[in-house]
């Protein structure tokens, strides 16, 4: 069978560029040997945010009122599993309605434009690669007693005393959602830094507050050994300490999928961050492209960064002229409880950077954080000292994604605080919140 072009991987990364390039009108089939959607509809923030829901929902409660009934793991899981699967079944079933022909199992390079799927071969003038990544695996006596976040996600039944190894993104929000759920986390981290890439001070008053909710943090520590005991827990061994724990969720990075496809008999080069891509997303093979998790396009590999490239990956392939992609202000939250936000250049980035100020904003007693009793709320914006432009924020919040997509549209409009006064927005709302950026200046 032949088609305009044939994208492997069904993930958001593929599945966004299946759209867009059907819409265009172009012949697209779409390969996938899990499930449709991916890591993020069926093993990624789909399910983190719909358990999360609940959870943030609690911890909000008992920041308002005391006496706040407990939350039911069963419940929540059961609320997930409905999420997941509407989610998973409406993104196999628009891929369809676009008129996208739909293909299920693993799919292999016969050579430069000829892809094996379960024995039947599909040809195509371009092959778009979107395989995704999978959880980094640690090896050492016992590991493989460890789970993924995957299966934390879908659990129905969470023991009340579990171990997560890692401490990044994933591992603050699966923490903040078993804590708040009433099982006990110890988090075992084989350095000092948690969450590197996010504002250090930022991360402590988090740490912090997680601490006094019952969570034990093991920095400098690194798993040697897992025992299965006779009551179906484990013994976990360290470097520095021995304790008991109901299961093991290892998230310590994730792999892009890059082998098992025969790229070498396509000409398409991999390195240790994923598939070579120039700034267009061209892998070496000049018919072969790659995005989201399993290219080396220095972005973050991130939902997000998958999409907007399907999307300029569509456009792109359209027109005889390449453009180098430009993103917009990158932004990321980390979705623990309290959430932690950033957009545009960190406080990392802006402290090496004279021309750069950054400012600490306590928003405590902002109308929004004050009413929700979000009492950690803190805001640290970057300006640009010439232009007032804010250029960048971080922020610890209930709300920090939404104070974050708000700072990103200001950053990408070039917005100074003084333009902020020119806006009506409704009021009292975390919108109208923002004309405090500018009394603060
Ligand atoms: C627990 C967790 C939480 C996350 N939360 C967030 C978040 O809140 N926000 C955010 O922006 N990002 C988040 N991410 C990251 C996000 O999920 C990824 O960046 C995103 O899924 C990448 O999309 P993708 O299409 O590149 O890959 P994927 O979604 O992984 O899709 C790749 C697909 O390709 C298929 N595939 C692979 N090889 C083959 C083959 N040979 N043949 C056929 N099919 C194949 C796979 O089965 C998979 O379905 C999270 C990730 C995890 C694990
Ligand atoms: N909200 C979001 O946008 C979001 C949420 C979840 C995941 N993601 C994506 O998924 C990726 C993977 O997330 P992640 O949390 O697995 O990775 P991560 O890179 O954020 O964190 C991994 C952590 O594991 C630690 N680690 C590494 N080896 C270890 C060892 N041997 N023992 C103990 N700790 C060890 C690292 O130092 C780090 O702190 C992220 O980088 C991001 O791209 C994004």
């Amino acid at each position: 069978m032949q088609y305009d072009v044939l994208i492997v991987g069904g993930g958001v990364g593929g599945g966004s560029t299946a759209l867009n390039l059907a819409a265009r009108g172009f012949k697209v089939a779409i390969v996938e040997e899990r499930d449709w959607g991916g890591t993020t509809i069926n093993r990624g923030s789909t399910p983190k945010r719909a358990l999360l829901a609940s959870a943030e929902t609690h911890f909000r409660m008992a920041q308002l009122v005391e006496n706040v009934a407990p939350l039911s793991w069963s419940e929540m899981a059961n609320h997930s599993a409905k999420i997941v699967l509407a989610a998973n079944q409406r993104y196999g079933n628009n891929l369809v309605k676009a008129g996208i022909t739909t293909i299920e199992g693993h799919a292999t390079f016969v050579n430069s434009n000829t892809i094996l799927v379960h024995g039947q071969k599909y040809q195509a003038k371009r092959i778009i690669l979107a395989t995704g990544a999978r959880p980094r695996e640690l090896e050492f006596s016992g590991s493989q007693y460890m789970e993924h976040s995957a299966s934390f996600l879908k659990t129905s039944n969470l023991p009340d005393n579990i171990t997560i190894v890692g401490a990044g993104i994933i591992a603050f929000a699966l923490t903040s959602i078993a804590t708040e759920a009433g099982t006990k986390v110890t988090i075992v981290q084989h350095n000092q830094r948690a969450l590197g890439i996010l504002d250090q001070g930022l991360v402590q008053i988090l740490i912090k507050r997680l601490e006094n909710a019952g969570v034990v943090f093991k920095f400098d520590n690194t798993i040697q050994k897992i025992t299965e005991l006779s009551n179906g827990s484990y013994q976990v061994t360290t470097n520095q300490s021995q304790f008991k724990t109901g299961a093991v969720y290892c998230v310590a990075g994730r792999i892009p999928n890059t082998e098992d496809l025969n790229l070498s008999v396509a000409g398409v080069k991999v390195g240790l961050k994923g598939i070579k891509v120039d700034k267009n997303l061209r892998t070496s093979n000049p018919q072969i492209f790659a995005l989201g998790d399993c290219c080396d396009a220095s972005v973050p590999k991130l939902s997000n960064y998958a999409i907007y490239q399907g999307k300029c990956l569509g456009n792109s392939l359209e027109k005889p002229v390449q453009f180098p992609i430009k993103y917009p202000t990158p932004a990321l939250t980390v979705f623990s409880i309290p959430k932690l936000g950033q957009v545009g250049i960190s406080t990392q980035q802006a402290s090496n950077k004279p021309e750069l100020e950054i400012k600490t904003i306590d928003i405590k007693n902002w109308q929004t954080y004050a009413r929700n009793g979000d009492d950690l709320a803190e805001l640290k914006i970057v300006f640009n000292k010439g232009s007032q432009q804010i250029v960048g924020a971080e922020v610890l919040s209930q709300d920090a994604d939404q104070l974050v997509d708000y700072l990103s549209l200001l950053i990408q409009q070039h917005v100074t605080a003084n333009d902020l006064q020119q806006q009506l927005f409704a009021y009292p709302s975390q919108a109208s919140d923002l004309y405090g950026i500018w009394q603060s200046r």
